[in-house]
């Protein structure tokens, strides 16, 4: 008899979600922050997964070309939606984000704007940001040249002021100082904030930010002197491909002084160069700004990874059981879950840290308005490591999510694929990460150098403070042997500094080191953060104690994977070690009948999440089935090149074979 298979792997699902122990929608709110944002999130998923505009599951086969079309009729559509639904800031990024789709508007909203905000003068604000608000002009980001990302005191665009005309003249003098990368550049944008060596007096003032038109307001052609396109596939199909990322050069193209970006310095009509009172570092607040929200959407990159791993593992059965009984769910093999939680521990982990950093960011900004610079640097730390930590960790996670859905997780339909593609250049822009964790490790070794002057650490450094105690104590609390473990890595990499014949030498000699005790910091503060979102008051039946697993899982399953360097810095004995690891196992056992119903918790629409394998009523094997009959190559039984390619061939092994 035939047994229908489809039909029992859907009651799987069913079955699965019947064995939670605690609520769902209220872990739901517990996610997404509050009853109003799963609401808001809710209706943005569903108004997009009901649009055909915004279909998605054909993208991996489009053409750049079209690809890039496609993205252009998303983003002239959802803005349409959004004037004439008249939605909120809020609803409109919920809805970019639920189109899933990278594009000029995510640069235009995402660092045009913010640049402006940031770094122009009252008077430039009103005068562009209207323009920039109502789409009548298109915005780009553009730092990064062909020779110089990381490096960005090392630019070379000039921008020289002509005290004549009263203008700058923005000029790329090398083949290296063509701007490379920016978003939206290639073929979208009609202005770009372009960074540039300020020249005034004859004098290098260093990097400036300045707004540039690039295109004709009429027709979209370049203007007289600047150079541009798109600088070609990249990696995976489909994935970041969408976006137009561009090249640019500037032939002595000449604009009015006043679209120099004024905030935190001035040029002069007789060309004097003023530096305000604000600190420098300021010209990199766009960046701070992206790499929070970038924190923010490794957590959602992450669970949207770890709901389709979770669902199918639920789903996909093999080997039967010793007395010969059903196969086993591949969710019950206890290697499974101690890849898979600690995944789904790290994309809740990554959640929570996320939204502290949001807090963070918005209090700095709010002490920057009344010119309190005091918290600056541990934005710039917190923003700069946990954009680091959080992307590689989902970077590798994604790509193990595919390990963990075997063989069908290599195909476009799992959405894993097209994930990844789209997910790994977040751990190089907006910062390498290790250049990011090395910025971390810098202002680590100041705040250790500082300790022996009695200066009190403080935010997220202030247990360094309790140097004394940390660099003596066996620990027996977890966080304490976080603590521990941090400090010492940090305080070793000062005393090896220490020794070197100069701090810069030492300081390079031992960076990767440094790297390691950057990173040790990090994930301090993560399991801090997660700590702290456990003891507030979480209603809803069970979610508290679900939370409080995977924070646990989080901490211990982090500790496991750097065992070495807590038993090296002796912040726990080998016992403990293994004690720990000896608990991780027990904890996955309490995951594991909630594993399903944690990721329902994610609120994802199948549109979203855009995996057969991930289908939230489990029917994976029709759904496979069907989505291989749409692949162009299935379009004619018969191939394409059959009677160029393969006839010739077939036909000559059949006269070879009658010789
Ligand atoms: C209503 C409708 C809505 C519609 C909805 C649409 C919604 C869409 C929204 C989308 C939102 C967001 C999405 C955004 C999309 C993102 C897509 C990706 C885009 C990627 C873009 C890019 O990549 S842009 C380019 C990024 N480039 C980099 O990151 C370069 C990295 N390098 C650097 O940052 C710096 O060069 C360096 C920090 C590494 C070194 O700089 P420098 O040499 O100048 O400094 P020092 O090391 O000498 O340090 C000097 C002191 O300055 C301190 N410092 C350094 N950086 C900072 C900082 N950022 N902030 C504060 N302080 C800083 C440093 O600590 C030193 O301090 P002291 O020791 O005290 O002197
Ligand atoms: C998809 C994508 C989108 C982008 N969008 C934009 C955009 O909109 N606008 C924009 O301006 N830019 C954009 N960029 C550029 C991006 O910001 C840079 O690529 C990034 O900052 C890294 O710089 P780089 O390419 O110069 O790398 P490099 O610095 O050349 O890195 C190469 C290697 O050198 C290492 N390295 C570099 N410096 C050090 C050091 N001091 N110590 C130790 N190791 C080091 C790095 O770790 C890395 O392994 C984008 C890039 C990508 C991939």
């Amino acid at each position: 008899m035939a047994v229908d298979h489809a039909a029992a792997e859907v009651d799987h699902l069913a079955a699965e979600r019947a064995a939670a122990r605690f609520d769902v929608e209220a872990m739901k709110i517990a996610w997404a922050g509050s009853r109003h944002a799963v609401d808001v999130a809710d209706r943005m998923a569903r108004l997009v997964a009901s649009d055909p505009v915004f279909r998605k599951d054909n993208r991996t086969m489009l053409s750049r070309k079209d690809l890039f079309k496609d993205t252009l009729r998303k983003a002239a559509h959802a803005w349409k939606r959004i004037v004439e639904l008249r939605l909120t800031e809020e609803e409109a990024s919920l809805l970019r984000q639920y189109v899933d789709q990278p594009g000029y508007v995510d640069l235009h909203w995402g660092m045009f704007v913010p640049a402006i905000k940031g770094q122009g003068t009252e008077e430039q604000q009103k005068k562009w940001l209207p323009l920039a608000y109502k789409f009548q002009i298109i915005g780009c980001y553009a730092q990064t040249e062909l020779g110089h990302g990381s490096n960005v005191q090392g630019l070379e665009t000039t921008a020289t002021f002509d005290p004549m005309t009263d203008e700058f003249v923005i000029h790329s003098p090398t083949l290296t100082s063509s701007k490379w990368w920016p978003g939206g550049l290639g073929k979208a944008s009609t202005h770009a904030v372009v960074y540039a060596r300020l020249i005034t007096e004859g004098k290098d003032y260093g990097i400036h930010g300045f707004i540039v038109q690039l295109r004709s307001l009429e027709d979209h052609s370049p203007l007289p002197g600047v150079t541009l396109g798109d600088i070609g596939g990249k990696f995976g199909s489909g994935a970041y491909n969408s976006m137009d990322n561009g090249v640019l050069r500037f032939d002595h193209v000449r604009i009015p002084r006043d679209q120099m970006l004024m905030r935190l310095s001035q040029v002069t009509r007789e060309g004097k160069y003023v530096q305000s009172d604000v600190p420098k570092q300021l010209l990199y607040g766009t960046m701070v700004y992206v790499r929070q929200s970038i924190v923010a959407d490794a957590s959602k990159a992450l669970s949207r990874a770890v709901c389709i791993a979770v669902r199918y593992s639920a789903i996909r059965k093999q080997f039967g059981s010793q007395d010969g009984g059903p196969e086993t769910q591949v969710l019950n093999y206890r290697t499974q879950q101690s890849r898979l939680f600690p995944l789904l521990a790290s994309a809740y982990a990554f959640r929570f840290v996320g939204d502290w950093l949001n807090w963070l960011y918005t209090d700095v900004t709010q002490k920057l308005e009344v010119k309190d610079y005091s918290t600056l640097q541990e934005a710039h730390a917190c923003t700069a490591g946990l954009k680091a930590v959080t992307t590689s960790a989902t970077a590798d996670a994604i790509e193990e999510c595919r390990k963990l859905c075997g063989g069908h997780g290599y195909l476009n339909s799992s959405g894993l694929p097209e994930l990844f593609a789209v997910y790994v250049p977040a751990c190089t822009y907006e910062g390498d990460n290790v250049v990011l964790l090395l910025q971390v490790a810098r202002i680590l070794m100041k705040t250790v150098s500082q300790l022996t002057s009695g200066k009190q650490p403080v935010g997220t450094m202030a247990y360094m403070g309790k140097v004394q105690h940390l660099m003596q104590s066996k620990c027996a609390v977890k966080t304490e042997a976080f603590e521990a473990r941090a400090l010492r890595m940090a305080v070793n990499c000062a005393q090896n500094i220490g020794q070197a014949s100069n701090q810069e030498e030492g300081f390079y000699e031992r960076s990767p080191d440094l790297l390691e005790a950057a990173v040790a910091h990090i994930q301090l503060i993560i399991v801090t953060k997660f700590i702290e979102k456990v003891h507030q008051d979480i209603p809803g039946h069970g979610v508290k104690e679900q939370l409080q697993n995977l924070c646990n899982v989080y901490a211990l399953y982090t500790l496991h994977k750097h065992l070495g360097d807590f038993l090296a810095t002796g912040s726990l004995t080998p016992k403990q070690g293994a004690l720990a690891n000896e608990q991780l196992g027990k904890l996955y056992a309490q995951v594991r009948p909630n594993a399903v119903a944690l990721v329902d918790a994610f609120n994802y629409t199948d549109h979203y999440l855009g995996s057969v394998l991930g289908r939230y009523d489990g029917n994976v094997y029709p759904a496979l089935y069907e989505e291989a009959w749409k692949d162009p190559l299935n379009e004619t039984v018969v191939p394409e090149g059959y009677h160029e390619y393969l006839r010739p061939l077939l036909k000559q092994q059949l006269k070879l074979s009658r010789l």
